[in-house]
């Protein structure tokens, strides 16, 4: 039996300001750090122990987990970076209000942007700033990889390559595990991990900074899965995730 944790970065800055981030490269909130911390204390208290840990090229995500090792005195380990575990792009949404953007086009057209499996919100032109293709860290990616816009569905075509390239090894050779990463970079693992249909993967939202432990048999199937903490702390954090794509 493997125990992963997969842990989703801190609340960021736009999180707070309840803006649509995807690849923006925002900081954590002083919120989102105190979370990130935490998050190390409970791993800590509970015996978790890594010996390399996977994370995206953001900076909420890499900062959670640098934080949350230094709490475990990890700091020393692998750390090995990668874009396909960056957040789901959110093309032409980023950067907007969500509830404002609930207000504009309505609580269900907002549902289908964040939760559907496979509808895409609108795309960014290529001459936006926003768009990846110029920036250094993407350099190595071909065109085709560089997103305008993602579903889900586009983002579990990027994570599970990682997973089954990268981390699947690492695991099945005994390593512990730690993924840092975000809301739908690991909704997009989740479904994959736990078999979770297209219509169900939509009621499934990802709290910030609290760790997700999964223990997987010798074919990496979960055995079971569960959040460190306080279970009805986890419980409102998720929906008020759920509940920031709502015009109010
Ligand atoms: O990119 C974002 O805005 C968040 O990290 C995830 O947002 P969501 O919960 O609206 O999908």
């Amino acid at each position: 039996m493997s125990k992963i944790v997969l842990l989703r970065h801190g609340e960021s800055i736009w999180n707070k300001e309840n803006l649509f981030t995807g690849w923006y490269d925002v900081d954590l909130s002083d919120q989102g750090k105190v979370e990130a911390k935490r998050a190390g204390e409970l791993l800590k208290a509970e015996g978790f122990t890594f010996d390399v840990a996977f994370t995206s090229v953001l900076k909420r995500a890499i900062r959670t987990l640098g934080m949350a090792l230094d709490e475990l005195d990890l700091l020393w380990i692998p750390i090995e970076k990668s874009w396909k575990l960056n957040e789901r792009h959110y093309g032409a949404l980023q950067g907007l209000n969500k509830a404002q953007t609930a207000a504009k086009y309505g609580d269900e057209q907002v549902l289908v942007w964040r939760r559907s499996y496979d509808t895409p919100p609108p795309p960014l032109e290529e001459s936006d700033p926003r768009y990846p293709g110029s920036d250094p860290r993407y350099a190595g990616l071909t065109k085709a990889e560089i997103p305008t816009t993602e579903c889900l569905k586009d983002t579990v075509a990027r994570v599970l390559p990682y997973w089954n390239d990268t981390i699947a090894p690492a695991i099945k050779s005994g390593k512990k595990v730690v993924i840092a990463a975000h809301g739908n970079s690991l909704r997009a693992l989740v479904k994959y991990l736990d078999g979770i249909s297209d219509d169900d993967i939509v009621g499934l939202n990802i709290p910030t900074g609290i760790p997700l432990v999964y223990e997987l048999d010798a074919h990496l199937k979960p055995i079971k899965n569960y959040y460190l903490g306080d279970q009805a702390e986890i419980a409102a954090k998720a929906a008020a995730v759920a509940a920031q794509g709502k015009a109010k």
